[in-house]
């Protein structure tokens, strides 16, 4: 969907982060909650060879797999007038331009409210994307976002941001994918200082 095809009609929308926009939204927004979707779970399993990685050594970052026992915790952020339509164009961009996701809407539920889900716009890079890397173990992974480094940063700020936002905001959620890849990158890290 175009950023003018998802504003139409709408003079406010939320949009769904559970990656690097959970710690870095860099668009104007009106408000945001914690909360999660459901269906979905999140995995490093998307490459990236813009912001945290190049051509030769693409980095990973998280997309999210349809799968209807989990459930994935994040920020929603609600855009609203003025803000819309700049904030899609940042995020067409930034997410689908340079990252290869696209975008889809789906019911985010805010933490804490017995209330109805709202619809929220998420960005999703799907198997078929040229990026797609799929899957491999903490050990591999870890490995990658440790030696990967793009026009935005290191990988391994991606994986440590991310994996921070989900302690402090998210305690209750024992994200297994997510602390083990960083353990594993750690630990990567930790031999490639000893070696030098
Ligand atoms: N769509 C996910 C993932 C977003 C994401 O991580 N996108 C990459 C594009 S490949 C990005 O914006 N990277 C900016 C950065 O690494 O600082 C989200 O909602 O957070």
């Amino acid at each position: 969907m175009k950023p003018q095809d998802i504003i139409a009609g709408k003079t406010s929308l939320w949009i769904f982060g559970y990656g690097s926009l959970v710690w870095k939204p860099d668009f104007k927004y009106k408000r945001s909650k914690v909360g999660y979707i459901q269906g979905y779970k999140r995995r490093f399993w998307h490459g990236d060879n813009f912001h945290r990685g190049n051509d030769e050594l693409p980095g990973r970052v998280v997309t999210l797999i349809e799968d209807d026992d989990e459930t994935t915790w994040g920020v929603a952020f609600e855009v609203a007038g003025s803000q819309l339509e700049e904030s899609l164009k940042y995020l067409n961009v930034r997410e689908t331009v340079c990252g290869g996701y696209m975008t889809k809407m789906v019911d985010f539920f805010p933490e804490g409210e017995d209330q109805p889900p709202v619809q929220a716009l998420v960005y999703i890079a799907t198997s078929d994307n040229p990026l797609y890397l799929g899957p491999a173990t903490s050990e591999e992974i870890g490995a990658q976002i440790a030696m990967s480094r793009g026009k935005t940063g290191h990988n391994l700020e991606y994986l440590l941001r991310l994996a921070e936002f989900m302690r402090r905001s998210c305690p209750h959620v024992e994200d297994h994918h997510l602390f083990s890849i960083e353990a594993a990158a750690l630990t990567m890290v930790s031999y490639l200082l000893a070696a030098q």
